[in-house]
């Protein structure tokens, strides 16, 4: 078995990842990959059986390209482990070498005030992972990366700053996924949150009010709401809903169930676990 997460060695994914396995029972190898389309990309085509990808940051929101793609794949999410963010800026160099700040642009946004005031000069190159950032930062003394202390012993880096987000706790939601075919998929058995993505019909007073309503008078709990734009045209959403609770709670089954009749589009993502790193 395989668990596709962003690589190289010690990003915060992986993190994630070694959270979940320690929950899983079994060990799968780890696929060390580019970014977050790619984890997408080769669970579609069978090259893993699992990815770990973040999808919710506590400062910076959401993470589009995830929620895109799990709108566009036919995944499910089997489980959810939200993980203490401790960002470090690191470099071979000293602080008044530094030109260059390269991190994932989740992590950059997570220090933005950071850097402004400490390194208002410097230029900002996004990378697909906070840990390949601080692999490119060991070729050049000039550049530092904004990663893990984890990727500071990995790639022999220096510690310039420590926990240099701009708030704290700084928490990330990572949601493990898998092909909905898999007849692995685990279910939950305690703490379930349901995920799923909504499409409206046609836009008329109430529409929304209508479509929670179906939650609400079951005594469901809503633990996030957020609309996405639908690409087809301004001004059109989707919304992506996540309550507390299983498919198989006979009240969220009936409740989706009749949302399903009032909606154009309801695409149920899966009922799963949620972990926390302790
Ligand atoms: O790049 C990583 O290490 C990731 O796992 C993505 C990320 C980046 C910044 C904060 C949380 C997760």
């Amino acid at each position: 078995m395989k668990i596709g997460i962003l690589g190289p060695e010690s990003s915060y994914s992986e993190k994630a990842a070694n959270i979940w396995k320690a929950h899983l029972g079994t060990n799968p190898d780890i696929s060390y990959l580019k970014d977050i389309s790619e984890v997408f990309e080769v669970l579609q085509d069978n090259s893993i059986d699992y990815g770990v990808v973040p999808i919710e940051n506590s400062i910076e929101g959401s993470v589009g390209v995830t929620l895109d793609l799990l709108l566009e794949h036919e995944f499910s999410i089997i489980g959810e482990v939200v993980v203490h963010i401790h960002h470090c800026l690191l470099s071979r160099g000293k602080k008044e070498d530094i030109r260059i700040i390269l991190s994932h642009p989740q992590a950059l946004a997570q220090c933005r005030h950071f850097i402004r005031k400490n390194y208002p000069d410097v230029e900002i190159r996004t990378t697909g992972s906070t840990s390949h950032a601080a692999k490119l930062a060991t070729e050049f003394s000039e550049m530092a990366a904004i990663a893990s202390r984890k990727a500071s012993e990995s790639f022999g880096l220096d510690i310039l700053a420590e926990d240099i987000q701009d708030w704290k706790p700084d928490l990330t939601r990572f949601v493990v996924i898998a092909r909905k075919q898999d007849k692995r998929i685990q279910t939950c058995t305690h703490d379930c949150k349901t995920s799923i993505i909504v499409y409206l019909d046609r836009d008329h007073p109430g529409a929304l009010y209508e479509m929670l309503g179906e939650l609400a008078t079951r005594g469901i709990n809503l633990t996030r709401i957020e609309s996405r734009p639908s690409k087809m045209s301004l001004g059109d959403y989707v919304f992506y809903i996540d309550m507390n609770g299983s498919i198989k709670d006979p009240d969220v089954k009936e409740a989706l169930d009749n949302l399903n009749q009032k909606v154009y589009m309801l695409k149920n993502l899966g009922s799963y676990q949620s972990y926390m790193e302790e």
